[in-house]
């Protein structure tokens, strides 16, 4: 999935156009669509792309399950919501896109995901900052677990959390991570972080990257350049 982190829609769209092709979802977040709205989103889907809409919800239940119908109209496959919210608007989130489905204004139903600990997140500022006592795993493990209980069907994690989040959630819950760094790339304002290649091989199902691939000279070559090392 690649991070459209883009101003406005012309250089999302030039972007995407150059990853035309690939087999990527495009994920189009606050940045992108505070800017372009539902429309960069249409027009991503008439260019074939699969879309995540990451717009990490989190918000009093009613109000989630308003946003979670409205997302469920515009045809995204997959969305977003914050663990932080609690089962309760974990639930409603479910809801919102029942609603669509059974009023006939979604045709299906978009896969829906809690973020756990932003991949930002490091040990010390999840204790000393947010305030969570204990292991970061456990506090992701616990945010899995009740987003499991609310019916949602995966997470978003860092790479290094997958394995716990499965053992928990079983291996059919599904993770994306973020937090995905080639070897040698800018880390950034990123925290728990793995190569492509260790992301996969520990089990991942989707992962999102953005800058290693979107500030590329090249993009699709930088793309190119991740997707072979996958393979080989
Ligand atoms: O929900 C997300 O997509 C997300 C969750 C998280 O914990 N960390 C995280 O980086 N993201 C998003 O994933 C993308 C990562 O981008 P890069 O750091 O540029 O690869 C950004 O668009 C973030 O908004």
């Amino acid at each position: 999935m690649v991070a459209l982190d883009k101003p406005d829609a012309k250089a999302a769209l030039e972007l995407a156009d150059r990853l035309q092709g690939s087999g990527c979802w495009m994920k189009v977040g606050m940045e992108l669509f505070y800017a372009a709205g539902p429309a960069i989103v249409r027009e991503l889907k008439s260019r074939g792309f699969r879309i995540f809409l990451d717009l990490k919800m989190h918000d009093i239940p009613n109000t989630v399950r308003g946003g979670a119908r409205s997302i469920a109209r515009l045809g995204v496959d997959l969305f977003n919501v914050h663990g932080a919210g609690g089962l309760s608007m974990m639930r409603a989130a479910m809801e919102g896109v029942r609603d669509a489905l059974e009023s006939g204004d979604a045709e299906r139903a978009p896969l829906v995901i809690a973020v756990t600990q932003l991949t930002s997140t490091s040990q010390d500022v999840l204790n000393a900052e947010i305030g969570i006592p204990g292991a970061l795993e456990d506090a992701v493990v616990r945010y899995a677990k009740r987003a499991h209980e609310a019916g949602l069907q995966g997470v978003v994690a860092s790479p290094l959390e997958v394995s716990a989040i499965k053992a928990a959630c079983g291996a059919g819950f599904i993770t994306v991570t973020p937090g995905i760094r080639p070897r040698g790339a800018d880390v950034g304002d990123q925290s728990r972080i793995t190569t492509p290649r260790d992301a996969v091989e520990g089990g991942t199902d989707y992962l999102v990257i953005g800058r290693p691939i979107t500030a590329a000279d090249s993009p699709e070559k930088a793309l190119d350049h991740i997707l072979k090392e996958l393979t080989q």
